[in-house]
């Protein structure tokens, strides 16, 4: 098997990967300073001069880092004791037998983008009391916020379809799945990563304009993935296997709404039987899922004055007590690894990944690692750039914010970058790109 193409990375003077380290990251970590300036106030409220104090130490420490990235210093080791530090000073170890002095603008994008937000965490894990603080969350939360008019419209959507779904018949169920399917993907454009922080909720309703999208599409697999799930309805209902569907979340707010919809929708009509959702376990990117952001999301829709959001805030919060919801925060989701190395690094991951039936992979990092963050040809097929990453059957539902996509038809790319220089980076164009896992 021949050697894969180097990774992106800022090295590409004018690539993304550039502007990205060169202009993106300082700016989110000038954003997130300037959020803990602003709380200080609340801090030392909340926790006296300890907490005012830990504010100026942990501004300190983000300038620092901004500093390094800015001046392309050489990545250091992590010092706080979270459980992946070994991980990752490990990582580091190794990316000095590749390159002798790992730095912001030499080492792979993937890297030192994942490494970054680490680093943001070390600085909080560094000053207690603050050391649980989101510095995230005020974003998140507005996120959801902001997009009330378009999760009032999907609740009652979705609340129709329940009050019916015992009639419906298989191309009815299909209609509405291929609908949901595409409402989940488009939440997608709904991230603060690429934003760099700016507001970037859903305003309009979800479901309006799912046609006009349609040409936005460049590769649809619905069919392939209705199949996988249609083989659950070919087998007699009453069969006792057990169909799992795992669903890997990226961003908290609307997002993370669109994706509890498709899973409402999946498990009440039968086609599974238990979804497992995998989150972040520390604030990532911005705007990427916690188990705190799930249960904002469910606590908010429950205090709802509108019928709908009330009685699917009630339902979600007994899915995840009961088990035909589960919620999974593994660490690996915030390492910088590719995932053709998840079997080696994190057996237990790919071992409990191997027990779906068919994984869903939200937003653009998690295609990033899908496919190695490499610089594939765009015609390249997704099995080949998945590099043997196959636990189960797997769909990448992705909003393009980087300049990468394999599996493309010859001469298709040519057209986009012709039509629109950006297709890659701008969120506008979209995928639906399936891998069965019968290789
Ligand atoms: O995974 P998401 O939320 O869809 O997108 C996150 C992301 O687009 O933000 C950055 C924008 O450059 C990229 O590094 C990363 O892929
Ligand atoms: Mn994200």
């Amino acid at each position: 098997m021949e050697a894969p193409p180097e990774p992106l990375s800022a090295s590409r003077v004018g690539s993304f990967a550039y502007l990205t380290v060169k202009d993106r990251l300082p700016k989110i970590l000038t954003q997130i300073i300037d959020r803990l300036h602003r709380s200080r106030a609340k801090f030392h409220e909340e926790h006296g001069e300890e907490g005012s104090e830990a504010d100026k130490k942990i501004i300190s420490l983000l300038s620092k880092l901004r500093n390094e990235l800015l001046t392309d210093k050489p990545i250091t080791p992590l010092t706080d004791g979270r459980p992946d530090v070994g991980e990752w000073n490990a990582y580091l170890e190794a990316q000095r037998c590749l390159t002798a002095m790992p730095s912001w603008f030499t080492s792979a994008w993937l890297y030192v983008e994942c490494y970054m937000y680490r680093r943001v965490q070390e600085a909080m894990a560094l000053c207690p009391p603050l050391n649980d603080h989101d510095v995230f969350s005020e974003l998140k939360q507005k996120s959801f916020f902001d997009s009330q008019k378009a999760i009032i419209s999907l609740c009652d959507h979705l609340g129709e379809v329940l009050n019916k779904i015992s009639g419906l018949n298989k191309d009815e169920v299909k209609k509405e799945f291929q609908q949901l399917l595409q409402v989940c993907l488009w939440g997608n454009k709904c991230d603060l990563s690429i934003s760099a922080g700016k507001d970037n909720p859903q305003k309009a309703s979800p479901l309006t304009g799912l046609n006009d999208l349609k040409a936005k599409i460049l590769i649809d697999d619905t069919e392939a993935v209705w199949a996988t799930l249609e083989d659950k309805l070919k087998k007699n209902p009453s069969s006792t296997q057990c169909f799992r569907l795992d669903i890997v979340l990226d961003n908290a707010g609307f997002e993370l709404f669109t994706d509890l919809v498709l899973a409402e929708f999946l498990l009440a009509s039968k086609l599974v039987d238990q979804i497992h959702f995998h989150g972040k376990c520390m604030p990532w990117f911005i705007s990427d899922v916690t188990k705190e952001d799930v249960n904002f999301t469910v606590h908010l829709l429950m205090a709802s004055n509108h019928r709908w959001s009330s009685k699917l805030g009630a339902t979600w919060r007994s899915h995840l007590q009961d088990g035909s919801w589960v919620y999974h925060d593994h660490m690996f989701w915030t390492f910088p690894h590719e995932y053709c190395s998840m079997e080696a690094i994190a057996p237990d991951l790919y071992a409990e990944l191997k027990r779906s039936n068919l994984i869903l992979f939200k937003g653009d990092l998690n295609y990033r690692k899908l496919t190695g963050d490499r610089q594939w040809d765009h015609t390249t097929a997704f099995e080949t750039a998945l590099q043997g990453f196959h636990p189960s059957a797997l769909c990448s539902l992705r909003a393009l914010k980087a300049d990468l996509q394999v599996g493309l038809q010859p001469g298709m790319a040519e057209i986009l970058t012709a039509a629109d220089p950006d297709w890659m980076v701008s969120g506008e164009y979209a995928v639906i790109q399936f891998s069965d896992a019968k290789q």
